[in-house]
């Protein structure tokens, strides 16, 4: 790490309980189970980025090789604010991925008076192994800077097998502007260039078929982009 708090190119961590993984979780123990916990005070942003989302999901169909439209995973889900507001409008069954305890509990109970089916799992993405071939899209938005740059890898390689034969792997993610790995030490977090994501996506054997950068969002702002990625 030098001087600026910034981690070199490489998010290397040993130990999959390592204190990286240690902090971010204190770090959302004490977030409020709310749209503005979730978005760190931007809840106000939380419209355009489900309309954008929407937006980029309804592209995918207009490929050749289209995805189906039963079932779908939140990846780092943590109220079910993208379930709720997107994914199920998609997909009748939407299984969540989150972390933390507290949130899980909160998105089922904001979703038990909805027709919403589908798994809650209360675990991290790096340990998270999906069922064979059930997801028609796997969307994982703003969490993967918790993962290390080896777990992220990890990761990938398991959505391959988590994915129906049409299936997408979506990522909606911040991206530096910088070319450099920025860290941010309150949340124990990283934001990446886009030169790194794409590296670590080929180095899973994923390669990006699709991307588009989220629109009328406030510029001050990391660009947020999101890719749909398929297996080679
Ligand atoms: C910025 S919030 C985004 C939540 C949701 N994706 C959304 O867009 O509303 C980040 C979420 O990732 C969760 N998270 C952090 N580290 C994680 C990990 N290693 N595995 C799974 N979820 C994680 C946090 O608990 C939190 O719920």
């Amino acid at each position: 790490m030098d001087n600026n708090g910034q981690l070199s190119q490489d998010v290397k961590v040993d130990s999959k309980e390592s204190a990286f993984y240690v902090d971010a979780a204190k770090y959302w123990e004490q977030v409020p189970p709310t749209v503005d916990g979730m978005l760190g005070g931007l809840s106000s942003i939380s419209d355009i980025d489900l309309k954008g989302s929407q937006r980029f999901l309804n592209s995918l169909y207009q490929l050749v090789e289209c995805p189906g439209k039963e079932r779908a995973l939140d990846g780092g889900a943590g109220i079910g604010r993208v379930t709720q507001g997107f994914l199920m409008k998609n997909f009748p069954v939407v299984d969540l991925v989150e972390q933390d305890k507290q949130f899980l509990d909160e998105a089922e109970k904001a979703l038990e008076p909805t027709n919403h089916k589908g798994q809650f799992f209360n675990i991290g993405l790096q340990k998270f192994t999906p069922e064979a071939c059930v997801y028609d899209i796997m969307w994982v938005q703003w969490v993967l800077g918790h993962l290390t740059d080896d777990d992220l890898i990890s990761f990938f390689i398991r959505c391959k097998s988590g994915l129906k034969p049409k299936g997408l792997l979506v990522l909606k993610e911040n991206l530096t502007s910088s070319g450099e790995v920025e860290m941010d030490s309150t949340d124990s977090s990283v934001t990446r260039p886009r030169a790194l994501i794409i590296e670590l996506i080929k180095k899973a054997g994923l390669r990006v078929i699709k991307e588009q950068k989220q629109q009328r969002f406030p510029h001050e702002l990391y660009e947020v982009r999101m890719f749909a990625i398929q297996p080679v």
